[in-house]
């Protein structure tokens, strides 16, 4: 629980702006009861109180009414300061500064607030927040656990506002909500409704996504056993393929060795078909020799040769024979062909003559047929009527 230790007042309104007039008040526990005379100060106090854990000055005193009247001091100027220490809500000691000034214009009084600073130990170092880098209202409020409606309209209630609670029924509902966070409470209620709500459907479709995933869960569990046999198998199977191709290396030499012995067997039954076909060939060939010998020669080998020796003299003796024929029948041919060119020449003589005796038999023919017509249109008798003329008819007949 946090609780109030001491508060210094100086320069508010009846507390002198000197040090010399600055007041410290301590307070006790459980409690302190504030006695004094009229204007002795004693709302003053409650109202340095609540401004300093609220950061509120009293209502009506816009305008530096809350700073001491610098008229009352003779000064032109007037720094209010109030100190307060108190421990947190978790026990530590804090305290908390607030500065204000009020200068004196011709006709009025110019107010201004100065930094504030909140101080607090952390880890035997003391840190300080200032209301320039820190919110120094919402981390008073922290720092007391107490909300600041509790501090404005229970804890620190000015008197003048202490009849609150009687007064008309919607501003008494509004501060009592403000008291209980009530409007906090039903904003983070119908906030947590609508979370829950849309955690409700978030749920549902999780739900739903959970069977899938169950069954997807199932099915990959399924894979997952499968895939677990399969690589066992596929293992075995790498130990196994591993074993045959050591057994196959040899194998593929051996192999290797035979494909060699295969191509020279090839070769050589290539060979031995060669050799069948040439035998084959000998044996048609003696067959049709030995068709083609009448006489079948009884005598040893040496009469044989002998006899082959005297075949073969003869067929040279009839080659050289042969040659001196065909010596004789160069000459020959070569008188054959001079005759037939010259036969050759003759036919193109041939031809031309008779292309003359044509034209000769033509013209004859023309000859004739004018004989007849002139002798018609002459009234010539001619003794060859109807038969082809002799030439000497015809000289004759142009000679008449
Ligand atoms: N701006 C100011 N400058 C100087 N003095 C001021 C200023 N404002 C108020 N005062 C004086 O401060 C005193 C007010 O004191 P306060 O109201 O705190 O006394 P109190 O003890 O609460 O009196 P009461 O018992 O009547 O409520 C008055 O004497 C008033 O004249």
């Amino acid at each position: 629980m946090s609780m109030i230790d001491k508060m210094s007042i100086m320069g508010i309104r009846a507390f002198g702006p000197d040090d010399r007039d600055q007041q410290v008040i301590r307070f006790q526990h459980p409690l302190t009861l504030l006695v004094g005379p009229n204007g002795a100060g004693k709302t003053t106090i409650i109202e340095c109180l609540k401004y300093a854990t609220t950061g509120d000055q009293p209502q009506n005193t816009k305008g530096g009414a809350f700073v001491h009247d610098p008229k009352f001091a003779n000064e032109t100027e007037i720094k209010a300061k109030v100190r307060l220490q108190c421990r947190n809500v978790q026990g530590h000691l804090i305290q908390v500064e607030r500065s204000m000034m009020a200068i004196q214009k011709a006709s009025s009084i110019q107010f201004k607030t100065l930094d504030g600073v909140l101080s607090k130990k952390r880890n035997d170092e003391v840190v300080h927040l200032t209301s320039k880098c820190a919110e120094l209202n919402k981390q008073m409020v922290e720092e007391l656990g107490v909300s600041k409606a509790v501090l404005e309209h229970v804890i620190f209630c000015h008197q003048e506002e202490s009849n609150w609670p009687l007064s008309e029924g919607k501003s008494v509902k509004q501060k009592f909500d403000d008291i209980f966070a009530a409007t906090r409470y039903i904003k983070a209620l119908e906030e947590i409704r609508k979370v829950q709500k849309s955690q409700k459907a978030d749920l549902r479709d999780n739900k739903v996504e959970s069977t899938h995933l169950k069954v997807h869960c199932e099915g990959a569990a399924e894979k997952r056993r499968n895939l677990q046999t399969t690589e066992t198998k596929l293992q075995a199977s790498k130990v196994s393929v591993e074993k045959i191709t050591q057994q196959i290396k040899p194998l593929e030499t051996h192999i290797i060795e035979l494909r060699g012995k295969q191509s020279k067997i090839e070769v050589m039954s290539g060979q031995v078909e060669a050799t069948k076909s040439r035998l084959q060939q000998m044996l048609d060939d003696e067959k049709k020799l030995k068709s083609r010998i009448k006489n079948t020669f009884h005598g040893t080998d040496e009469q044989l040769a002998q006899l082959q020796n005297d075949q073969e003299k003869i067929v040279d003796r009839k080659r050289s024979q042969q040659l001196d024929c065909e010596r004789q029948l160069q000459p020959l041919e070569e008188q054959i062909n001079d005759f037939s060119k010259q036969k050759m020449k003759y036919s193109v003589e041939q031809g031309k003559l008779q292309q003359v005796v044509k034209n000769a038999e033509e013209q004859r023919k023309h000859r004739d047929e004018l004989i007849r017509g002139s002798s018609e249109e002459y009234n010539i008798s001619l003794p060859y009527i109807g038969s082809d003329l002799s030439s000497q008819e015809a000289t004759t007949f142009l000679h008449l």
